[in-house]
């Protein structure tokens, strides 16, 4: 059975070759809105979206998955501009907030769902710190505008959880593929 990552996300190809060696990369072209309000609820969603629109092209197993930063309940997507980028930064600045990462499997044309909770505490930021930070340019292409395995991983003080899912891929998406009959590479 054909295997299709619906995901233009470098990140995530990389992690789902460490585990399976025969798949392809095809993005999906949806809008990552949804009408759920529950913050879980929205990132499937939109996961379902995104495998769905793949699915319907070109058939095969198809991966959809969606990254959300979570804080006080309210999403923070992928930043527009540096200044969003700052203001996201100085709201997780000395606090915890939730990565969560929603996901779809479409195989045999059944739809397999799920979502994965990682808790993150950030350090007290300086407003030095996040100017020098917003100018890596890291934050732009990710969620809550930044990531935790580029230059990222200095803002953080502890996780809670599996890595994996903080970068947009979860080890419970190579677990359900294991379970679906795909093989793991050696
Ligand atoms: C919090 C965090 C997010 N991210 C990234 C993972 C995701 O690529 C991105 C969230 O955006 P997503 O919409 O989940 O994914 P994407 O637009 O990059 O790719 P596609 O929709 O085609 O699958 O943020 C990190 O790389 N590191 C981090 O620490």
């Amino acid at each position: 059975m054909r295997l299709i990552l619906a995901s233009q996300s470098p990140r995530r190809r990389e992690i789902l070759a460490k585990f399976f060696d025969a798949f392809d990369v095809i993005p999906s072209n949806v809008s990552e809105d949804s009408k759920a309000l529950d913050p879980a609820e929205h990132a499937v969603e939109v996961a379902k979206k995104k495998a769905r629109d793949v699915y319907s092209r070109y058939g095969g197993t198809v991966i959809g998955a969606d990254t959300i930063v979570v804080l006080d309940n309210k999403i923070l997507g992928k930043p527009e501009n540096k200044e969003e980028a700052k203001e996201m930064l100085r709201a997780l600045s000395g606090r915890i907030h939730k990565v969560i990462t929603g996901y779809c499997i479409i195989h045999e044309g059944r739809e397999i769902t799920g979502h994965v909770v990682t808790e993150v505490k950030f350090r007290e930021l300086s407003e030095e710190e996040i100017k020098w930070y917003v100018s890596t340019g890291e934050p732009l292409d990710k969620a809550g505008a930044y990531g935790i395995q580029g230059k990222g991983g200095i803002l953080v003080e502890w996780i809670k959880g599996d890595y994996y899912n903080v970068v947009g891929f979860p080890m419970k998406i190579i677990l359900e593929l294991k379970n679906l009959g795909f093989k793991l590479s050696t």
